[in-house]
Protein backbone atom coordinates (compact mmCIF):
# COMPACT_ATOMS: atom_id res chain seq x y z
CA UNK A 1 0.00 0.00 0.00
CA UNK A 2 2.88 2.46 0.90
CA UNK A 3 4.51 1.67 -2.40
CA UNK A 4 1.17 2.80 -4.52
CA UNK A 5 0.59 5.27 -2.49
CA UNK A 6 4.50 6.37 -3.00
CA UNK A 7 4.07 6.19 -6.76
CA UNK A 8 0.98 7.07 -6.76
CA UNK A 9 2.09 10.53 -5.59
CA UNK A 10 5.67 10.38 -7.45
CA UNK A 11 6.46 13.60 -10.18
CA UNK A 12 7.63 11.30 -12.24
CA UNK A 13 4.34 9.83 -13.09
CA UNK A 14 2.62 12.90 -12.21
CA UNK A 15 4.62 14.49 -14.81
CA UNK A 16 4.08 11.83 -17.01
CA UNK A 17 0.12 13.08 -16.85
CA UNK A 18 0.66 16.34 -18.21
CA UNK A 19 2.32 14.71 -22.02
CA UNK A 20 -0.93 12.18 -21.72
CA UNK A 21 -2.92 15.45 -21.54
CA UNK A 22 -1.45 17.43 -24.02
CA UNK A 23 -1.22 15.02 -26.37
CA UNK A 24 -5.10 14.23 -26.10
CA UNK A 25 -6.30 18.24 -26.21
CA UNK A 26 -4.13 18.16 -29.45
CA UNK A 27 -5.95 15.08 -30.67
CA UNK A 28 -9.32 16.17 -29.78
CA UNK A 29 -8.96 19.58 -30.60
CA UNK A 30 -7.08 19.15 -33.69
CA UNK A 31 -9.84 16.16 -34.69
CA UNK A 32 -12.73 18.42 -33.99
CA UNK A 33 -10.80 21.25 -37.12
CA UNK A 34 -10.27 18.55 -39.23
CA UNK A 35 -13.60 17.40 -38.82
CA UNK A 36 -15.91 20.38 -39.30
CA UNK A 37 -14.64 20.92 -43.11
CA UNK A 38 -14.60 16.82 -43.63
CA UNK A 39 -18.40 16.67 -42.49
CA UNK A 40 -19.67 19.57 -44.63
CA UNK A 41 -17.15 17.81 -47.33
CA UNK A 42 -19.63 14.31 -46.49
CA UNK A 43 -22.90 16.11 -46.61
CA UNK A 44 -22.04 18.21 -49.49
CA UNK A 45 -23.91 17.40 -52.90
CA UNK A 46 -20.58 17.68 -54.69
CA UNK A 47 -19.65 14.45 -55.81
CA UNK A 48 -16.07 14.96 -55.65
CA UNK A 49 -15.68 16.31 -52.58
CA UNK A 50 -17.68 14.15 -51.01
CA UNK A 51 -15.96 11.13 -52.30
CA UNK A 52 -12.69 12.58 -51.47
CA UNK A 53 -14.08 13.00 -47.45
CA UNK A 54 -14.75 9.10 -47.77
CA UNK A 55 -11.09 8.78 -49.06
CA UNK A 56 -10.06 10.35 -46.38
CA UNK A 57 -12.21 7.91 -43.89
CA UNK A 58 -10.74 4.86 -45.40
CA UNK A 59 -7.40 5.31 -45.06
CA UNK A 60 -7.64 7.02 -41.22
CA UNK A 61 -10.07 3.88 -40.37
CA UNK A 62 -8.64 1.33 -42.19
CA UNK A 63 -4.88 1.77 -40.54
CA UNK A 64 -3.37 1.45 -37.45
CA UNK A 65 -2.87 4.34 -35.39
CA UNK A 66 0.44 3.37 -34.33
CA UNK A 67 1.43 3.77 -37.81
CA UNK A 68 0.05 6.81 -38.30
CA UNK A 69 1.82 7.88 -34.94
CA UNK A 70 5.00 6.60 -36.30
CA UNK A 71 4.57 7.81 -40.23
CA UNK A 72 3.85 11.65 -38.80
CA UNK A 73 7.43 11.19 -36.67
CA UNK A 74 9.69 8.84 -38.99
CA UNK A 75 7.71 9.32 -42.58
CA UNK A 76 7.09 12.85 -42.88
CA UNK A 77 10.95 14.28 -42.28
CA UNK A 78 11.23 13.05 -45.84
CA UNK A 79 9.20 15.65 -46.63
CA UNK A 80 11.18 18.11 -44.88
CA UNK A 81 8.61 18.69 -42.28
CA UNK A 82 10.25 17.51 -38.57
CA UNK A 83 7.73 17.38 -35.66
CA UNK A 84 8.81 16.99 -32.08
CA UNK A 85 7.21 13.88 -30.58
CA UNK A 86 4.40 14.84 -29.17
CA UNK A 87 3.37 17.37 -31.76
CA UNK A 88 3.67 14.24 -33.95
CA UNK A 89 1.45 11.90 -31.95
CA UNK A 90 -0.67 14.66 -31.66
CA UNK A 91 -1.66 15.47 -35.23
CA UNK A 92 -1.82 11.50 -35.72
CA UNK A 93 -4.47 11.80 -32.93
CA UNK A 94 -6.32 14.49 -34.11
CA UNK A 95 -6.59 13.24 -37.79
CA UNK A 96 -7.21 9.70 -36.74
CA UNK A 97 -10.07 11.19 -34.49
CA UNK A 98 -11.31 13.78 -37.03
CA UNK A 99 -12.93 10.77 -38.69
CA UNK A 100 -15.41 9.81 -36.46
CA UNK A 101 -15.76 13.04 -35.16
CA UNK A 102 -16.69 13.85 -38.54
CA UNK A 103 -19.69 11.16 -38.90
CA UNK A 104 -21.02 12.30 -35.54
CA UNK A 105 -21.25 15.49 -36.89
CA UNK A 106 -22.85 14.35 -40.26
CA UNK A 107 -25.53 12.18 -38.55
CA UNK A 108 -26.14 14.47 -35.97
CA UNK A 109 -27.02 17.40 -38.92
CA UNK A 110 -28.55 14.42 -41.18
CA UNK A 111 -30.91 13.84 -37.69
CA UNK A 112 -32.46 16.90 -37.19
CA UNK A 113 -35.45 16.61 -38.85
CA UNK A 114 -36.35 17.85 -41.99
CA UNK A 115 -39.74 19.13 -41.59
CA UNK A 116 -37.51 21.68 -39.55
CA UNK A 117 -35.50 22.46 -42.04
CA UNK A 118 -38.51 23.06 -44.42
CA UNK A 119 -40.27 25.37 -41.88
CA UNK A 120 -36.78 27.43 -41.66
CA UNK A 121 -36.72 27.69 -45.25
CA UNK A 122 -40.28 28.89 -45.60
CA UNK A 123 -39.51 31.32 -43.37
CA UNK A 124 -36.93 33.18 -44.84
CA UNK A 125 -34.11 31.52 -43.40
CA UNK A 126 -30.75 31.79 -45.75
CA UNK A 127 -28.64 28.50 -45.10
CA UNK A 128 -25.99 30.11 -42.68
CA UNK A 129 -29.14 31.42 -40.41
CA UNK A 130 -30.73 27.53 -40.74
CA UNK A 131 -27.50 26.07 -39.59
CA UNK A 132 -26.67 28.53 -36.83
CA UNK A 133 -29.95 28.55 -35.32
CA UNK A 134 -31.85 24.93 -35.94
CA UNK A 135 -29.39 22.75 -37.42
CA UNK A 136 -26.50 23.21 -35.05
CA UNK A 137 -27.83 23.20 -32.08
CA UNK A 138 -29.75 20.18 -32.19
CA UNK A 139 -27.04 18.55 -33.87
CA UNK A 140 -24.45 19.19 -31.08
CA UNK A 141 -27.14 18.16 -28.44
CA UNK A 142 -27.58 14.92 -30.11
CA UNK A 143 -23.79 14.49 -30.26
CA UNK A 144 -22.97 14.97 -26.90
CA UNK A 145 -23.07 11.68 -25.48
CA UNK A 146 -20.73 10.36 -28.11
CA UNK A 147 -18.51 13.15 -27.80
CA UNK A 148 -17.96 12.25 -24.33
CA UNK A 149 -16.93 8.47 -25.53
CA UNK A 150 -14.94 9.83 -28.13
CA UNK A 151 -13.06 12.04 -25.52
CA UNK A 152 -12.22 9.33 -23.40
CA UNK A 153 -11.05 6.61 -26.54
CA UNK A 154 -8.66 9.92 -27.45
CA UNK A 155 -7.19 9.93 -23.68
CA UNK A 156 -6.70 5.81 -23.62
CA UNK A 157 -4.82 6.45 -27.23
CA UNK A 158 -2.67 8.67 -26.30
CA UNK A 159 -0.68 5.88 -24.69
CA UNK A 160 0.11 5.04 -28.12
CA UNK A 161 2.48 7.75 -28.52
CA UNK A 162 5.35 6.35 -26.32
CA UNK A 163 6.07 4.67 -29.86
CA UNK A 164 7.46 7.56 -30.54
CA UNK A 165 9.13 8.27 -27.38
CA UNK A 166 6.80 10.95 -25.98
CA UNK A 167 6.82 10.49 -22.25
CA UNK A 168 3.55 10.16 -21.46
CA UNK A 169 2.23 7.87 -18.47
CA UNK A 170 1.93 4.77 -19.71
CA UNK A 171 5.88 5.24 -20.90
CA UNK A 172 6.71 6.08 -18.07
CA UNK A 173 5.23 3.51 -15.99
CA UNK A 174 6.80 1.06 -18.05
CA UNK A 175 10.22 2.35 -18.05
CA UNK A 176 9.74 2.63 -14.02
CA UNK A 177 8.27 -0.69 -13.97
CA UNK A 178 11.54 -1.66 -15.75
CA UNK A 179 13.67 -0.08 -13.32
CA UNK A 180 12.50 -0.93 -10.00
CA UNK A 181 10.93 -4.16 -10.79
CA UNK A 182 7.20 -3.05 -8.66
CA UNK A 183 5.45 -4.01 -11.62
CA UNK A 184 2.43 -4.24 -9.30
CA UNK A 185 2.29 -0.96 -7.52
CA UNK A 186 3.44 1.02 -10.15
CA UNK A 187 0.78 -0.26 -12.67
CA UNK A 188 -2.26 0.11 -10.10
CA UNK A 189 -1.02 3.43 -9.29
CA UNK A 190 -1.07 4.61 -13.18
CA UNK A 191 -4.33 2.89 -13.49
CA UNK A 192 -5.88 4.75 -10.99
CA UNK A 193 -4.39 7.95 -12.52
CA UNK A 194 -5.47 7.01 -15.73
CA UNK A 195 -9.06 6.27 -14.18
CA UNK A 196 -9.05 9.57 -12.54
CA UNK A 197 -8.56 11.38 -16.15
CA UNK A 198 -11.01 9.26 -17.61
CA UNK A 199 -13.86 10.33 -14.76
CA UNK A 200 -13.21 13.99 -15.45
CA UNK A 201 -13.72 13.54 -18.95
CA UNK A 202 -17.17 12.09 -17.94
CA UNK A 203 -17.96 14.19 -15.88
CA UNK A 204 -17.53 17.08 -17.90
CA UNK A 205 -19.65 15.54 -20.35
CA UNK A 206 -21.85 14.73 -17.85
CA UNK A 207 -22.31 18.65 -16.95
CA UNK A 208 -22.57 19.64 -20.17
CA UNK A 209 -25.34 17.14 -20.86
CA UNK A 210 -27.38 19.01 -18.01
CA UNK A 211 -26.64 22.03 -19.10
CA UNK A 212 -27.81 21.69 -22.43
CA UNK A 213 -30.47 19.37 -21.31
CA UNK A 214 -33.93 20.73 -22.49
CA UNK A 215 -36.21 19.44 -19.88
CA UNK A 216 -33.86 20.47 -17.52
CA UNK A 217 -33.86 24.40 -19.06
CA UNK A 218 -37.74 24.16 -19.29
CA UNK A 219 -38.04 23.15 -15.48
CA UNK A 220 -35.34 26.28 -14.29
CA UNK A 221 -37.93 28.59 -16.46
CA UNK A 222 -40.81 27.27 -14.41
CA UNK A 223 -39.09 27.44 -11.17
CA UNK A 224 -37.73 30.70 -11.86
CA UNK A 225 -40.90 32.83 -12.62
CA UNK A 226 -41.06 32.02 -8.32
CA UNK A 227 -37.51 33.15 -7.62
CA UNK A 228 -36.52 36.19 -8.47
CA UNK A 229 -32.86 35.63 -8.07
CA UNK A 230 -32.40 33.03 -10.59
CA UNK A 231 -34.81 34.65 -13.70
CA UNK A 232 -34.09 33.50 -16.70
CA UNK A 233 -36.50 35.85 -18.81
CA UNK A 234 -35.73 39.10 -19.34
CA UNK A 235 -37.78 41.22 -16.23
CA UNK A 236 -40.04 43.09 -18.90
CA UNK A 237 -40.81 39.82 -20.51
CA UNK A 238 -42.26 38.35 -17.09
CA UNK A 239 -45.43 40.86 -17.23
CA UNK A 240 -46.20 40.47 -20.60
CA UNK A 241 -47.01 36.75 -20.57
CA UNK A 242 -49.86 37.74 -17.46
CA UNK A 243 -50.96 40.40 -19.60
CA UNK A 244 -51.35 38.43 -22.86
CA UNK A 245 -53.24 35.72 -20.46
CA UNK A 246 -55.65 37.85 -19.16
CA UNK A 247 -56.38 39.14 -22.40
CA UNK A 248 -56.71 35.89 -23.85
CA UNK A 249 -59.34 35.10 -21.18
CA UNK A 250 -61.00 38.52 -22.13
CA UNK A 251 -60.58 37.84 -25.81
CA UNK A 252 -64.40 38.28 -27.48
CA UNK A 253 -66.03 34.88 -28.42
CA UNK A 254 -65.59 34.51 -32.56
CA UNK A 255 -67.26 35.68 -35.05
CA UNK A 256 -69.83 33.79 -37.25
CA UNK A 257 -68.61 32.16 -40.19
CA UNK A 258 -69.21 34.70 -43.19
CA UNK A 259 -72.79 35.21 -44.34
CA UNK A 260 -72.57 37.65 -46.83
CA UNK A 261 -71.03 35.87 -49.39
CA UNK A 262 -72.00 38.26 -52.15
CA UNK A 263 -70.81 41.44 -51.00
CA UNK A 264 -67.95 39.04 -50.01
CA UNK A 265 -67.51 38.15 -53.71
CA UNK A 266 -68.05 41.33 -55.06
CA UNK A 267 -65.38 42.75 -52.63
CA UNK A 268 -62.67 39.71 -53.89
CA UNK A 269 -63.67 40.81 -57.53
CA UNK A 270 -61.99 44.28 -57.39
CA UNK A 271 -59.05 42.90 -55.37
CA UNK A 272 -55.92 43.06 -56.65
CA UNK A 273 -54.07 39.43 -57.65
CA UNK A 274 -52.07 38.01 -55.05
CA UNK A 275 -50.72 34.86 -56.13
CA UNK A 276 -50.84 33.80 -60.16
CA UNK A 277 -49.78 30.26 -61.43
CA UNK A 278 -49.59 30.08 -65.32
CA UNK A 279 -48.71 26.46 -66.59
CA UNK A 280 -47.83 24.63 -64.12
CA UNK A 281 -46.34 21.16 -64.80
CA UNK A 282 -43.56 19.15 -62.42
CA UNK A 283 -42.68 15.26 -62.69
CA UNK A 284 -40.96 13.17 -60.34
CA UNK A 285 -39.32 10.58 -62.08
CA UNK A 286 -41.12 11.02 -65.03
CA UNK A 287 -44.18 10.58 -63.49
CA UNK A 288 -46.53 13.99 -63.71
CA UNK A 289 -47.53 15.40 -60.52
CA UNK A 290 -48.93 18.82 -61.50
CA UNK A 291 -50.30 19.05 -64.97
CA UNK A 292 -50.31 22.48 -67.01
CA UNK A 293 -52.14 23.90 -63.82
CA UNK A 294 -53.71 27.60 -63.76
CA UNK A 295 -54.88 29.46 -60.65
CA UNK A 296 -55.14 32.92 -59.38
CA UNK A 297 -56.08 33.76 -56.20
CA UNK A 298 -57.21 37.53 -55.05
CA UNK A 299 -55.61 39.35 -52.30
CA UNK A 300 -57.94 38.54 -49.08
CA UNK A 301 -59.56 35.79 -51.19
CA UNK A 302 -59.20 32.12 -49.45
CA UNK A 303 -59.04 29.05 -51.48
CA UNK A 304 -59.56 25.37 -50.16
CA UNK A 305 -57.42 22.72 -52.36
CA UNK A 306 -59.43 19.75 -52.48
CA UNK A 307 -58.45 16.44 -54.00
CA UNK A 308 -57.67 13.12 -53.24
CA UNK A 309 -54.43 11.74 -51.84
CA UNK A 310 -51.95 12.07 -53.76
CA UNK A 311 -53.47 14.60 -56.45
CA UNK A 312 -50.33 16.76 -55.86
CA UNK A 313 -51.87 19.18 -52.96
CA UNK A 314 -48.74 19.28 -51.06
CA UNK A 315 -46.31 19.52 -54.42
CA UNK A 316 -48.26 22.81 -55.43
CA UNK A 317 -48.20 24.56 -52.39
CA UNK A 318 -44.43 23.71 -51.54
CA UNK A 319 -43.98 25.43 -55.69
CA UNK A 320 -45.78 28.31 -54.85
CA UNK A 321 -43.29 29.01 -51.86
CA UNK A 322 -39.97 27.78 -54.27
CA UNK A 323 -39.34 24.78 -51.25
CA UNK A 324 -39.56 22.28 -54.71
CA UNK A 325 -38.79 23.42 -58.21
CA UNK A 326 -40.85 22.59 -60.95
CA UNK A 327 -40.18 21.82 -64.77
CA UNK A 328 -42.87 23.78 -66.63
CA UNK A 329 -44.62 27.23 -65.72
CA UNK A 330 -44.46 30.59 -63.72
CA UNK A 331 -45.62 31.28 -60.52
CA UNK A 332 -45.85 35.14 -59.50
CA UNK A 333 -46.52 36.49 -55.57
CA UNK A 334 -47.58 39.72 -55.39
CA UNK A 335 -46.22 40.02 -58.77
CA UNK A 336 -42.99 39.04 -58.53
CA UNK A 337 -41.84 35.57 -59.78
CA UNK A 338 -40.73 33.80 -56.90
CA UNK A 339 -37.00 32.45 -57.04
CA UNK A 340 -35.50 34.17 -59.90
CA UNK A 341 -33.56 36.72 -61.15
CA UNK A 342 -34.56 39.75 -63.29
CA UNK A 343 -32.80 37.77 -66.21
CA UNK A 344 -34.57 34.73 -65.69
CA UNK A 345 -31.69 33.11 -63.34
CA UNK A 346 -32.71 30.43 -60.29
CA UNK A 347 -31.47 32.85 -57.48
CA UNK A 348 -28.73 31.44 -55.00
CA UNK A 349 -30.45 29.78 -51.89
CA UNK A 350 -29.52 32.54 -49.56
CA UNK A 351 -31.06 35.12 -52.25
CA UNK A 352 -34.33 33.19 -52.47
CA UNK A 353 -34.58 32.83 -48.70
CA UNK A 354 -34.02 36.52 -48.37
CA UNK A 355 -36.94 36.94 -51.20
CA UNK A 356 -39.46 34.54 -49.77
CA UNK A 357 -39.05 36.59 -46.37
CA UNK A 358 -39.58 40.00 -48.47
CA UNK A 359 -42.88 38.84 -49.97
CA UNK A 360 -44.31 37.44 -47.70
CA UNK A 361 -45.65 33.57 -48.32
CA UNK A 362 -46.11 32.15 -45.02
CA UNK A 363 -46.82 28.74 -44.50
CA UNK A 364 -48.20 25.76 -42.09
CA UNK A 365 -47.27 22.15 -42.44
CA UNK A 366 -48.99 18.94 -41.69
CA UNK A 367 -46.63 17.89 -39.15
CA UNK A 368 -46.19 21.35 -37.78
CA UNK A 369 -42.60 21.00 -37.70
CA UNK A 370 -41.94 23.15 -34.93
CA UNK A 371 -38.33 23.60 -33.91
CA UNK A 372 -37.69 20.76 -31.51
CA UNK A 373 -35.42 22.79 -29.70
CA UNK A 374 -37.33 25.99 -29.09
CA UNK A 375 -40.25 27.16 -26.70
CA UNK A 376 -43.20 28.15 -27.87
CA UNK A 377 -43.06 31.98 -27.56
CA UNK A 378 -38.93 31.67 -29.22
CA UNK A 379 -40.24 29.95 -31.99
CA UNK A 380 -41.89 32.69 -32.66
CA UNK A 381 -39.65 35.23 -31.60
CA UNK A 382 -36.71 34.01 -33.31
CA UNK A 383 -37.51 33.92 -36.95
CA UNK A 384 -38.36 37.96 -36.51
CA UNK A 385 -34.97 38.03 -35.14
CA UNK A 386 -32.81 36.39 -36.85
CA UNK A 387 -34.75 36.63 -40.67
CA UNK A 388 -36.22 40.30 -40.09
CA UNK A 389 -33.69 42.13 -37.58
CA UNK A 390 -36.23 42.71 -35.31
CA UNK A 391 -34.95 43.46 -31.69
CA UNK A 392 -35.65 40.89 -28.75
CA UNK A 393 -37.84 42.64 -27.24
CA UNK A 394 -40.19 43.69 -29.99
CA UNK A 395 -40.07 40.07 -31.17
CA UNK A 396 -41.00 38.82 -27.62
CA UNK A 397 -43.75 40.83 -27.31
CA UNK A 398 -45.27 39.82 -30.86
CA UNK A 399 -44.54 36.18 -30.08
CA UNK A 400 -46.63 37.03 -26.86
CA UNK A 401 -49.60 38.91 -28.44
CA UNK A 402 -49.88 36.43 -31.34
CA UNK A 403 -49.73 33.38 -29.12
CA UNK A 404 -52.34 35.26 -27.09
CA UNK A 405 -54.26 35.41 -30.04
CA UNK A 406 -54.61 31.41 -30.84
CA UNK A 407 -54.92 30.45 -27.16
CA UNK A 408 -51.49 29.94 -25.91
CA UNK A 409 -50.70 32.89 -23.71
CA UNK A 410 -50.02 30.22 -20.54
CA UNK A 411 -48.24 28.01 -22.61
CA UNK A 412 -45.20 30.37 -24.24
CA UNK A 413 -42.70 29.06 -22.46
CA UNK A 414 -43.34 25.07 -23.25
CA UNK A 415 -41.02 23.49 -25.63
CA UNK A 416 -43.09 21.65 -28.25
CA UNK A 417 -42.57 17.98 -27.18
CA UNK A 418 -44.60 19.22 -24.25
CA UNK A 419 -47.55 20.41 -26.16
CA UNK A 420 -50.55 18.84 -27.65
CA UNK A 421 -50.75 18.02 -31.74
CA UNK A 422 -53.42 20.78 -31.52
CA UNK A 423 -51.38 23.45 -29.70
CA UNK A 424 -48.25 22.69 -31.66
CA UNK A 425 -50.35 24.07 -34.87
CA UNK A 426 -51.52 26.98 -33.08
CA UNK A 427 -47.84 27.80 -32.13
CA UNK A 428 -47.14 27.08 -36.15
CA UNK A 429 -50.08 29.48 -36.92
CA UNK A 430 -48.59 32.37 -34.68
CA UNK A 431 -45.07 31.77 -36.04
CA UNK A 432 -46.08 31.76 -39.44
CA UNK A 433 -48.11 34.98 -39.05
CA UNK A 434 -45.64 36.97 -37.25
CA UNK A 435 -43.76 38.65 -39.98
CA UNK A 436 -47.25 39.49 -41.32
CA UNK A 437 -47.79 37.16 -44.78
CA UNK A 438 -49.11 38.42 -47.68
CA UNK A 439 -49.80 34.51 -48.88
CA UNK A 440 -50.81 31.94 -46.13
CA UNK A 441 -50.36 28.94 -47.55
CA UNK A 442 -51.61 25.52 -45.19
CA UNK A 443 -50.83 22.11 -46.37
CA UNK A 444 -53.41 20.19 -44.55
CA UNK A 445 -52.91 21.57 -40.90
CA UNK A 446 -55.31 18.85 -39.32
CA UNK A 447 -54.56 16.19 -41.05
CA UNK A 448 -52.25 14.92 -38.44
CA UNK A 449 -54.13 16.14 -35.31
CA UNK A 450 -56.70 13.46 -33.37
CA UNK A 451 -60.11 14.38 -33.94
CA UNK A 452 -60.77 15.91 -30.67
CA UNK A 453 -57.84 18.71 -31.30
CA UNK A 454 -59.32 19.66 -35.55
CA UNK A 455 -61.72 22.27 -34.04
CA UNK A 456 -59.58 24.10 -32.33
CA UNK A 457 -57.22 24.64 -35.37
CA UNK A 458 -59.80 25.17 -37.57
CA UNK A 459 -61.39 27.77 -35.50
CA UNK A 460 -58.02 29.48 -35.05
CA UNK A 461 -57.71 29.72 -38.68
CA UNK A 462 -61.61 30.32 -39.28
CA UNK A 463 -60.87 33.54 -37.12
CA UNK A 464 -57.61 34.28 -39.12
CA UNK A 465 -59.72 34.25 -42.38
CA UNK A 466 -62.58 36.18 -41.37
CA UNK A 467 -61.16 38.80 -38.69
CA UNK A 468 -57.78 39.49 -41.09
CA UNK A 469 -59.25 38.77 -44.02
CA UNK A 470 -55.82 37.50 -45.21
CA UNK A 471 -55.61 35.75 -48.06
CA UNK A 472 -55.32 31.63 -47.92
CA UNK A 473 -54.93 28.50 -49.97
CA UNK A 474 -55.88 25.88 -47.60
CA UNK A 475 -55.33 22.05 -48.99
CA UNK A 476 -57.96 20.34 -46.28
CA UNK A 477 -60.15 17.19 -46.36
CA UNK A 478 -62.53 19.38 -43.88
CA UNK A 479 -65.03 19.70 -46.35
CA UNK A 480 -67.47 21.64 -43.16
CA UNK A 481 -64.61 24.04 -42.67
CA UNK A 482 -64.32 24.72 -46.80
CA UNK A 483 -67.84 25.04 -47.24
CA UNK A 484 -68.17 27.61 -43.83
CA UNK A 485 -64.60 29.56 -44.71
CA UNK A 486 -63.40 29.27 -47.71
CA UNK A 487 -64.24 31.58 -50.88
CA UNK A 488 -63.80 29.43 -53.67
CA UNK A 489 -62.90 25.40 -53.97
CA UNK A 490 -60.70 24.43 -56.41
CA UNK A 491 -60.38 20.24 -56.78
CA UNK A 492 -57.41 18.48 -58.15
CA UNK A 493 -57.42 14.95 -59.34
CA UNK A 494 -54.09 13.79 -61.28
CA UNK A 495 -52.34 16.65 -60.95
CA UNK A 496 -54.75 18.68 -62.54
CA UNK A 497 -57.68 21.23 -61.27
CA UNK A 498 -60.60 19.60 -62.48
CA UNK A 499 -63.09 22.07 -61.13
CA UNK A 500 -62.55 25.79 -59.59
CA UNK A 501 -65.77 27.67 -58.21
CA UNK A 502 -67.61 29.01 -55.23
CA UNK A 503 -67.40 26.79 -52.25
CA UNK A 504 -71.15 26.26 -51.65
CA UNK A 505 -71.95 25.62 -55.64
CA UNK A 506 -68.34 23.09 -56.01
CA UNK A 507 -69.31 21.17 -52.52
CA UNK A 508 -73.11 20.68 -52.94
CA UNK A 509 -73.39 20.72 -56.79
CA UNK A 510 -70.00 19.36 -58.09
CA UNK A 511 -69.96 20.18 -61.90
CA UNK A 512 -67.22 17.51 -62.44
CA UNK A 513 -67.15 13.10 -62.28
CA UNK A 514 -63.91 13.51 -60.07
CA UNK A 515 -65.34 16.13 -57.97
CA UNK A 516 -68.72 14.36 -57.01
CA UNK A 517 -66.54 10.79 -57.18
CA UNK A 518 -64.20 12.77 -54.25
CA UNK A 519 -66.53 14.58 -52.36
CA UNK A 520 -69.20 11.63 -51.91
CA UNK A 521 -65.57 9.43 -50.59
CA UNK A 522 -65.37 12.46 -48.23
CA UNK A 523 -69.05 11.98 -47.26
CA UNK A 524 -68.46 11.43 -43.47
CA UNK A 525 -68.03 15.19 -43.26
CA UNK A 526 -71.55 16.39 -43.25
CA UNK A 527 -72.04 19.81 -45.75
CA UNK A 528 -74.34 22.58 -43.37
CA UNK A 529 -77.69 22.16 -46.15
CA UNK A 530 -75.73 20.48 -48.53
CA UNK A 531 -77.40 18.08 -50.66
CA UNK A 532 -76.05 15.23 -51.77
CA UNK A 533 -73.40 15.86 -54.40
CA UNK A 534 -74.39 15.17 -57.96
CA UNK A 535 -73.78 11.76 -59.10
CA UNK A 536 -71.32 11.36 -61.75
N1 LIG B 1 -40.14 13.85 -53.22
C1 LIG B 1 -40.92 13.08 -53.98
N2 LIG B 1 -40.39 12.14 -54.78
C2 LIG B 1 -41.16 11.36 -55.58
N3 LIG B 1 -42.51 11.46 -55.62
C3 LIG B 1 -43.10 12.35 -54.82
C4 LIG B 1 -42.34 13.21 -53.95
N4 LIG B 1 -43.21 14.02 -53.29
C5 LIG B 1 -44.44 13.67 -53.71
N5 LIG B 1 -44.38 12.68 -54.62
C6 LIG B 1 -45.51 12.07 -55.33
O1 LIG B 1 -46.24 13.11 -55.94
C7 LIG B 1 -47.64 12.83 -55.86
C8 LIG B 1 -48.35 14.01 -55.23
O2 LIG B 1 -47.97 14.08 -53.87
P1 LIG B 1 -48.55 15.19 -52.90
O3 LIG B 1 -47.94 14.97 -51.56
O4 LIG B 1 -48.38 16.51 -53.52
O5 LIG B 1 -50.10 14.80 -52.89
P2 LIG B 1 -51.25 15.34 -51.94
O6 LIG B 1 -52.42 15.60 -52.81
O7 LIG B 1 -50.75 16.45 -51.12
O8 LIG B 1 -51.51 14.06 -51.04
P3 LIG B 1 -52.01 14.00 -49.51
O9 LIG B 1 -53.42 14.52 -49.51
O10 LIG B 1 -51.93 12.54 -49.18
O11 LIG B 1 -51.04 14.83 -48.74
C9 LIG B 1 -47.79 11.55 -55.07
O12 LIG B 1 -47.99 10.50 -55.98
C10 LIG B 1 -46.47 11.38 -54.37
O13 LIG B 1 -46.17 10.03 -54.22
Amino acid sequence: MDLFLHYLSLPYLIEGIGFTLAATLIGLAGGVLVALPLAAMQLSRHRVLAAAARGYAVIFRGTPLVLQMIFFYNALPYAGIKLPGLLAAGLALAFNEATFIAEMLRSGVVGVDRGQVLAGQALGMTPRVLLQRVVAPQALRSMLPAMGNEAVSTLKNSSLASVVAVQELTLRSTQLASSTFDFFPVFIASGVMYLVLTGAFSLVQLALEARFDLERQAALRGVSRWLPWCRVMPAAAAGPVEAAAAAEAEAPPPPAAPTDREARAARLAEAPVALRINGLSKAYGGRPVLQDLNLVVKAGEVVALLGPSGSGKSTLLRCINHLDSWDAGRIHVGGHRLGYRPDGQLMSPADLARERARLGVGMLFQQFNLFAHLTARENVAGPLRWVHGWSAEDADRRALALLARVGLAARADALPRHLSGGQQQRVAIARALAPGPSVLLLDEPTSALDPELVNEVLEVIRRLAVEDGLTMLISTHQLRFAAEVADRVVVLAGGRIVESGPALQVLQQPGHPESARFLRVMAADVLPGAATPAKD
